[in-house]
């Protein structure tokens, strides 16, 4: 379970997150939806112990990131593509994680089947496309078997199949009984895969909710934002 309680990070006098609690829960894909610059970023950023929290708290399995005893077995994260050196080999970036984490070998062939990137493993990172870093993000992501996911804007350059695929994978992996957080400004994609849904607007959390309730009254997730938030042009997405 990821628990999120009253968060904030400001920058400067910028408010990027201002008082900030939700929960994802097991079971369950929570989809974290806003507009750019929304906060979702600088929300992630801070669960994932990249940045310090200006106020507040962000917990996995009740710990924050950083006192967790097996990282990469507790939760498995994607935040802006794959992170690998361009020049290593797709299979030498992964065997290097699980190595540095004490993660079987094996496990990166299982990974690498998994996200489909098998047959194209020994290529080097910079000769994939787009979708192929995601996928590879992904798989890194994977290596530990985690019991959280964490994805940030994790169909970015994918194709529909590409995006089909995640959404099916994120649905098993939380019908499994584990975490999965899904952050995205795609209202269409994330009304077709989360169960609940946490919206943010300017740092501030505009709703929560499961989608029917968050949706309770409008035609769809986006007319619900717009109507929450007042926005009309949804020139922000
Ligand atoms: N390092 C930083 N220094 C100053 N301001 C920042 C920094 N990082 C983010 N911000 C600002 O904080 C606000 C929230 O940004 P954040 O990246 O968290 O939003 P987001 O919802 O993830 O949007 P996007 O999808 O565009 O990344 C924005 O106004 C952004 O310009």
């Amino acid at each position: 379970m990821i628990e999120v309680i009253g968060l904030s990070k400001h920058y400067r006098s910028k408010k990027a997150v201002d008082d900030v609690t939700f929960t994802a829960r097991p079971g369950r894909v929570t989809g974290f939806l806003g507009p750019n610059g929304a906060g979702k970023s600088s929300t992630l950023r801070v669960l994932l112990g990249l940045d310090a929290a200006t106020g507040g708290r962000a917990l996995i399995e009740g710990k924050r990131y950083r006192d967790l005893k097996d990282p990469l077995r507790a939760l498995g994260a994607l935040l802006d593509g794959a992170g690998s050196v361009p020049e290593r080999r797709a299979i030498d970036h992964l065997s290097w994680i699980a190595q540095s984490n004490r993660i079987p070998r094996g496990r990166v062939r299982e990974v690498l089947e998994l996200v489909g990137l098998a047959d194209t493993a020994k290529q080097r990172v910079k000769k994939y496309s787009l979708g192929m870093k995601q996928r590879l993000g992904l798989a890194g992501a994977l290596l530990g078997e985690p019991e959280i996911l964490v994805l940030d804007e994790p169909v970015n350059g994918l194709d529909p199949d590409g995006i089909r695929w995640v959404r099916t994978f994120l649905r098993d992996y939380a019908a499994r009984g584990r975490t999965v957080l899904l952050s995205s400004h795609l209202m269409t994609e994330t009304a077709d895969t989360a169960d609940d849904v946490v919206i943010i607007d300017h740092g501030r959390i505009v709703t929560q909710g499961s989608l029917a309730e968050v949706t309770a009254g409008h035609a769809s997730l986006e007319t619900a934002f717009f109507a929450l938030t007042g926005d009309r042009t949804g020139s922000r997405w």
